[in-house]
């Protein structure tokens, strides 16, 4: 670990609005990372960001990424992330080759750079998603969680039924179907369900109305973030758990408050891939 640093040149992305303060050229994290998340993150009293990413070196890969949520949490995984560094390794740091591996707490992980500059979008293999109850995880010993009961609410409160399906696609996912996403109070029930004793680890929330076999919406409560405007592993679990339940097909575009995915589960080898934007905001210096 190194120490903390005063100046910090960093690069602000997104992924469909899902934003990251994107810092390169560290050989290390720094000591206090999570406090530093914490405050760089904030919207008004730092620069404002769902996460902070550090891309690093890696013997086992292109490069490594590690991500801490805004409140300072580190997650295993960030699909949104792993697509906003590949764009950026690739643009600044080496355009030799357009797939890439990149190491992450959850796996090495596989991604193309597709198109021009102008019209460029980024596809990552996510993996195979995890199902089996503990797993994910859940407290329930089952092979798979599918459309299972919770009830949120304090007592005298007003008490809410969910069915949610589990998926972990290296973090944990409920993925819940409701009739209309867009009117759907995320901010309410999302934290309740984030920190339902349920998932251990809390979870994040996905709020999902289904279009059609091949297009679904949905709005999302990051666990250690709140509501964003996306979440890749979240569209990822969105397109599982609906194919599990039986309500799409294996490839879907998914509709976000801040753009469009699509998501492909491979009957081939297990693996989800998703496809979307990654894109440059402003470069800046953190004077800390
Ligand atoms: N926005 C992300 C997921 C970021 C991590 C998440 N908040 C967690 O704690 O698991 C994505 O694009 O996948």
């Amino acid at each position: 670990m190194a120490g903390p640093p005063m100046m910090m040149k960093f690069t602000k992305m997104h992924g469909l609005g899902n934003d990251f303060i994107v810092v390169a050229k560290e050989q290390a994290l720094p000591d206090q990372v999570s406090i530093l998340a914490n405050r760089i993150c904030d919207r008004n009293f730092g620069i404002g960001a769902d996460g902070l990413v550090y891309l690093l070196p890696s013997d086992q890969a292109d490069f490594s990424m590690r991500i801490f949520n805004a409140d300072g949490s580190e997650p295993e995984q960030c699909g949104n992330a792993v697509r906003c560094v590949a764009r950026y390794y690739f643009e600044r740091i080496s355009s030799e080759k357009r797939e890439l591996t990149v190491e992450t707490k959850a796996g090495i992980q596989r991604v193309w750079i597709e198109g021009d500059t102008e019209d460029r979008q980024v596809r990552v293999n996510m993996g195979p998603p995890i199902l089996a109850g503990l797993a994910i995880p859940t407290r329930i010993d089952a092979e798979r969680v599918v459309d299972h009961s919770v009830w949120v609410g304090t007592e005298g409160e007003e008490q809410q039924h969910f069915s949610f399906t589990g998926v972990s696609m290296g973090n944990p996912h409920a993925v819940i179907e409701v009739k209309n996403v867009e009117q759907f109070p995320v901010a309410k029930w999302g934290p309740l369900l984030e920190n339902h004793p349920i998932f251990p680890r809390k979870a994040n929330i996905e709020f999902i109305s289904i279009r059609s076999e091949d297009e679904l919406e949905m709005r999302v409560w990051e666990r250690g973030v709140g509501e964003t405007l996306a979440c890749g592993t979240g569209a990822c679990a969105s397109l599982v758990a609906s194919y599990i339940r039986g309500r799409t097909d294996r490839r879907v575009k998914v509709h976000l408050r801040g753009g469009e995915l699509i998501i492909d589960w491979k009957e081939t080898d297990g693996c989800v891939h998703m496809t979307g934007a990654a894109t440059f905001v402003f470069d800046g210096v953190w004077l800390g």
